[in-house]
């Protein structure tokens, strides 16, 4: 037996014999008298007007399936999978604005058969919890009101949380379950419909390089949902100095603005104090957080995924040597910081002085905060270990050098300008007088700090939430 079948094609009825490709199945189901079902999702473009997935099952008979294919078969007296079915409860969170804006279709065209085949439907009725609840976002508070509400609910951690957005709606879900009193945490299970879906990618990245012909990040979401097992998702708690704030977005307008002024977005929403995040991913401050606000204006956004690269020509233009003091604690037998020595230096070639500022300060508990981006290539899925990565006043063209060797599986941290390493605790003091250079980012969102106000950040104890992963 090989891996490529020819069974029947149901869809369509046709009759016409298809190819199963392993890497295309989400699960098989068995049906009578020995038959079974393969369910799969193939990509196309959407360059061409395709649609970018499609979902399709094909027929044929149990004893015909491939070795390789045991593995996908889900037990029929055992439907819906029990991580999914009554007592627990399952809602589906539709993020319809995130990334290419495809979650809704992806819901509709994939995800709503492929529960549906497994004897899971939506249903509107508070209460109920057979089936599951589908909750589709209308603005940018659908997704933290859910999340609210979700901690305000004594049985959230009876609760799996279907998640059809990018990175911002487990930030979402972590902060608005900060204050759940529940003992135990909920289950989230990660549709990658955002832009860089960086927890996702890092979650998922030994599928990546383990076969040539990987499966789609969406088929490999797939299967963790449905055939996945939950682990307790690591997350870290950045604490902030007194004063520190919550910058909301810039509210979005129609016309567009002069994308070429670097200057930093100045029609906030709203200020809102903040003394701790929560996140799962990554907390800067530099370089870094400066791109995630300054490319997040009206201006910039009317260019799409492309408003990164441009924010980003501006920043390094004006080479700015973020003034600040970061210190470490190695262990945590540690009790004291100790003080990170700035790593590469740009030399003042008038006055032959050294900067001692910093360009890039950078805490994550992912390997990557895009699908090739590798930021810290030591950090393997769920390993729950902080590290750090910083570098000095190195200038915009070597900013941009490092920033490229990450893009070659994470080579920037061989650099010997570069400093990478395993923390317990990373904090950050900030003595810029311009609050533009006062910014730090928790998992894309913004806290603004006072001059001299710092930021702290460290693993968190209490289990906060669980993720399903098909490992
Ligand atoms: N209908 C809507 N109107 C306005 N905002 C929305 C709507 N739906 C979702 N949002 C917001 O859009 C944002 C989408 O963020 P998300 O992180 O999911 O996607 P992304 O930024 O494209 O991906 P990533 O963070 O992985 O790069 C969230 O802040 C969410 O609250």
């Amino acid at each position: 037996m090989t891996a490529q079948q020819q069974p029947r094609e149901e869809a369509g009825d046709t009759g016409k014999a298809v190819e199963i490709e392993l890497q295309q199945i989400v699960y098989i189901l068995p049906g009578a008298h020995g038959g079974y079902s393969v369910y799969l999702v193939s990509e196309g473009s959407t360059s061409d007007g395709e649609r970018p997935f499609s979902l399709r099952v094909a027929q044929g008979q149990e004893h015909e399936l491939p070795d390789g294919f045991q593995k996908f078969i889900l037990e029929r007296g055992n439907l819906p999978p029990q991580h999914l079915r009554a007592p627990r409860e399952l809602n589906v969170v539709v993020s319809t604005h995130s990334g290419l804006r495809l979650a809704e279709s992806f819901y509709q065209e994939v995800l709503q058969p492929l529960l549906g085949a497994v004897g899971l439907a939506p249903h509107k009725d508070e209460g109920r919890n057979d089936g599951y609840k589908v909750v589709v976002t209308k603005n940018q508070h659908t997704l933290r009101d859910f999340s609210r509400a979700l901690g305000k609910d004594p049985k959230v951690s009876d609760k799996t949380v279907v998640l059809l957005s990018g990175d911002g709606g487990v930030v979402d879900l972590l902060n608005g379950l900060d204050h759940s009193s529940a003992p135990s945490a909920p289950t989230i299970a990660l549709l990658p419909l955002g832009t860089g879906n960086a927890l996702f990618h890092s979650l998922h990245k030994p599928h990546y390089s383990a076969t040539p012909s990987a499966p789609s990040h969406f088929v490999l979401a797939l299967r963790s949902l449905f055939l996945g097992t939950t682990s307790p998702l690591p997350v870290f708690r950045a604490s902030f100095s007194q004063g520190a704030t919550l910058v909301s977005a810039p509210v979005e307008h129609d016309a567009p603005v002069d994308a070429t002024t670097a200057e930093a977005p100045k029609d906030h929403e709203k200020e809102t104090p903040v003394t701790h995040l929560l996140g799962a991913i990554v907390a800067s401050y530099g370089f870094h957080a400066s791109l995630v606000w300054e490319s997040d204006t009206p201006a910039y956004r009317v260019h799409g995924a492309k408003r990164f690269g441009m924010a980003a020509a501006e920043l390094l233009k004006v080479e700015h040597a973020y003034d600040a003091a970061v210190e470490v604690r190695r262990t945590s037998d540690e009790a004291s910081f100790v003080p990170v020595a700035v790593r590469g230096k740009k030399q003042d070639e008038q006055s032959g002085s050294q900067s001692n500022g910093f360009n890039y300060v950078l805490a994550t508990l992912v390997s990557n905060l895009e699908k090739t981006f590798t930021i810290s290539p030591a950090s393997r899925p769920l390993d729950g270990q902080l590290r750090l990565v910083h570098f000095g006043d190195v200038g915009g063209a070597r900013t941009m050098e490092i920033m490229t060797a990450a893009y070659a599986e994470g080579d920037h941290v061989k650099l010997e300008d570069v400093g990478y390493e395993a923390v317990e605790e990373v904090k950050v003091t900030v003595n810029e007088e311009d609050p533009r250079w006062r910014k730090v980012c928790i998992d894309g969102s913004i806290v603004e700090l006072e001059k001299g106000g710092w930021m702290s950040v460290a693993k968190e104890g209490r289990e906060r939430l669980r993720v399903l992963i098909d490992v």
